[in-house]
């Protein structure tokens, strides 16, 4: 059994609304168990849930996009994360990242990179989406990965949306897709 941890900032429930999906694809992959972890508007998580992450085989990680990069509460828990750093306790763990922004581009690609790079500091293996790009003339906005990312799951949710309304369907099945993907890779790899 693989162990999918998926921990994630929202401030005003669209990011949540991806992470549930992300969950979602993740527990469809047999003998997956799948936490999801949010972090607080402080900025911090139960001393349960850092035991949660250091016993979890994947970590997943993902954030609104704010002013071009995670929230500062992700940071927070970013920073938080060199307690586990000091000891490379999640070294050679499963990683992938997600971010949720109101712009079709919104300078998300910036939250992946950063995602990616707490992730090859902590010395973990990063997963990418594995998906290909909807990018033809035929092409539907509720296509998977119309927003077309390699690196992690993108979706928007429009300024004026409620999390009911945004993110857009497509960009949740692209995220329930991703999580499934991970998950498999997880599995794969614990053998
Ligand atoms: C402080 C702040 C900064 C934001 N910066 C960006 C940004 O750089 N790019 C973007 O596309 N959207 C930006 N947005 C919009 C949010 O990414 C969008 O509303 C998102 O759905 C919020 O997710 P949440 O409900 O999980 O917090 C920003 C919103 C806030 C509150």
């Amino acid at each position: 059994m693989a162990n999918i941890a998926v921990v994630y900032h929202s401030g005003y429930g669209h990011t949540a609304k991806q992470a549930e999906a992300v969950q979602k694809g993740a527990a469809g992959i047999a003998g997956s168990h799948v936490d999801l972890i949010a972090i607080d508007a402080e900025g911090n998580i139960a001393e349960s849930a850092w035991q949660v992450l250091d016993a979890a085989d994947a970590i997943i990680f993902g954030s609104p996009t704010y002013m071009g990069n995670v929230s500062w509460q992700f940071k927070k828990f970013m920073d938080a994360s060199s307690k586990a750093w000091f000891v490379q306790k999640w070294k050679d763990k499963i990683s992938a990242g997600f971010t949720n922004s109101a712009s079709l581009n919104g300078d998300k690609l910036a939250t992946i990179h950063t995602l990616f790079t707490l992730s090859m500091q902590h010395g973990m293996i990063w997963v990418g989406t594995g998906q290909m790009p909807s990018n033809t003339k035929a092409a539907q906005r509720n296509d998977i990965n119309w927003l077309g990312s390699f690196s992690g799951a993108m979706a928007q949710s429009p300024a004026d949306s409620t999390p009911e309304e945004g993110p857009l369907p497509g960009d949740l099945e692209t995220a329930e897709q991703f999580g499934a993907r991970v998950a498999g890779v997880a599995a794969r790899l614990r053998g």
